[in-house]
């Protein structure tokens, strides 16, 4: 954040000082930065009254304490070494937002950009879209045509992403083990997810692929969200609710990311999402049902917002790409400490269900042992007014067969035996005028 003026320009309650200092600090205490605190503190220092002053700098001064400390900690665990360049994992970003709010623009950006020499691994899943603007190392369409499924099942544009998604989830296993072998060479795995959002949060095919993924990666959900469109407190809270969905469903580490900053300034949704009142009273100016339905959703959200991992980006000027590395650090930290262990219980449990159903199908063989008749009705559909003994299975001999015993009939015939000799004979003599004619060109 470099200054302070485009949020007090956005917040015209922020003119009374009394307001101010509460607002100031609650920044500066959320500010990532000590330089930052320190400039926003100075600032409240030339606003407001000393008293209160001296008390909200009191609370700064903590957080810079404790920063320090977690810095500290951080340094000894190494924390932006969590994605280490020599790692054979890569950290998968699933990238999810609502259509047009810049998904494929941001996941080009992130290919395209040299973190600490860091290498991107691109996978698309979206059946639907005509080209993709980065180098896809794995591509839906290569695997599921869209528009011969919309044909073939008789489906619209929706059903048509959903049931390609479906398709290509069951080989997900082996794009697990492509990405596991670019683990070698590359460091993160981005994920471009279809435009309608509900298609891959809400389908069994987008829960298979979450999970396959966070059991073998660290995975972090990455929720792009349109700036220009969330201007509204209305709109901005169905975003918010929408995020806060997913992050309760997907279990995982979460980032905000708040894109297309260079149209509109993102420091306005920061403040409403650290300062519950200034929010409260951007919705005191719509007189809608809806934004009293706001009012009490907000407060719900208090609570989503305070350990939510949030930045703004331009997906075209690549500004704010680099704090967006930042919080994905922060979230294979998260991943590792509370999330790790929880998935590798969900793999054992998988391995297990698995080799149950493979043990089950064992030992009813050997308890049956061979040779055991099978049940008929269990395989074949019972046809009405017929009896099970109706049905036979057919004999994979000549139906007009007089073989008796499983004898076998020798069915060369002398016509037979004339036909292949003279076939020989031609391939015999083609051999040998290729040979000659090979050995004339030598020759010469
Ligand atoms: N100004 C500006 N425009 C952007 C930015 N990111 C994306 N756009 C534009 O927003 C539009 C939508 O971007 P896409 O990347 O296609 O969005 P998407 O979410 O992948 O869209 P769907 O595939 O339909 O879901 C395009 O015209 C982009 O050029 C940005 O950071 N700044």
């Amino acid at each position: 954040m470099n200054s302070l003026s485009p949020i007090l320009r956005h917040n015209s309650k922020l003119q009374s000082p009394s307001l101010l200092t509460p607002f100031l600090c609650n920044l500066a205490v959320a500010a990532g930065s000590a330089a930052t605190r320190s400039l926003i503190a100075t600032k409240m220092a030339s606003l407001c009254r000393p008293e209160e002053v001296a008390l909200r700098k009191q609370q700064i001064t903590m957080t810079d304490a404790t920063t320090s400390l977690n810095d500290k900690t951080m340094d000894t665990n190494d924390d932006s070494n969590l994605i280490k360049k020599d790692s054979k994992t890569p950290v998968c970003l699933l990238v999810l937002g609502m259509a047009g709010s810049g998904k494929t623009e941001f996941v080009k950006r992130l290919s395209s950009y040299n973190y600490q020499q860091l290498k991107t691994y691109t996978i698309n899943l979206d059946p639907a879209c005509k080209e993709t603007p980065y180098h896809a190392h794995i591509d839906i369409r290569d695997t599921v045509n869209y528009k011969e499924v919309m044909k073939k099942y008789k489906l619209g544009p929706n059903g048509g992403i959903v049931t390609a998604l479906n398709m290509f989830s069951t080989k997900f296993v082996d794009v697990v083990s492509l990405i596991e072998k670019a683990g070698k060479d590359y460091n993160f795995c981005v994920i471009d997810t279809p435009g309608q959002i509900e298609v891959f949060t809400w389908s069994a095919s987008g829960t298979i692929i979450t999970e396959t993924l966070s059991t073998s990666f660290p995975t972090i959900i990455v929720y792009v969200m349109d700036v220009v469109r969330s201007t509204n407190p209305t709109t901005f809270m169905s975003n918010m609710l929408y995020a806060c969905s997913i992050l309760y469903k997907s279990q995982l580490p979460f980032i905000v990311v708040i894109n297309k900053i260079d149209v509109q300034d993102h420091l306005f949704a920061m403040e409403w999402m650290m300062d519950f009142e200034s929010f409260q009273e951007a919705l005191e100016k719509e007189t809608t049902y809806v934004s009293n339905l706001s009012r009490t959703m907000s407060l719900t959200l208090d609570e989503f917002y305070r350990d939510l991992k949030c930045c703004g980006v331009s997906a075209k000027t690549g500004s704010g790409i680099a704090e967006f590395y930042d919080q994905v650090a922060k979230g294979v930290l998260e991943y590792e400490q509370d999330y790790k262990q929880q998935y590798e219980l969900l793999k054992a449990k998988k391995l297990k269900e698995m080799s149950n159903i493979n043990e089950e199908r064992l030992s009813k063989i050997q308890v049956q042992g061979p040779g055991t008749p099978v049940e008929l009705n269990s395989l074949v559909a019972q046809t009405p007014n017929k009896e099970a003994s109706d049905i036979w299975l057919k004999n994979p001999g000549n139906e007009s067969s007089d073989d008796e015993g499983g004898e076998e009939e020798n069915h060369n015939t002398v016509g037979d035996d004339e036909m292949e000799e003279t076939d020989f004979r031609s391939f015999v003599k083609k051999r040998h005028d290729a040979q000659m004619e090979k050995a004339k060109n030598i020759e010469k």
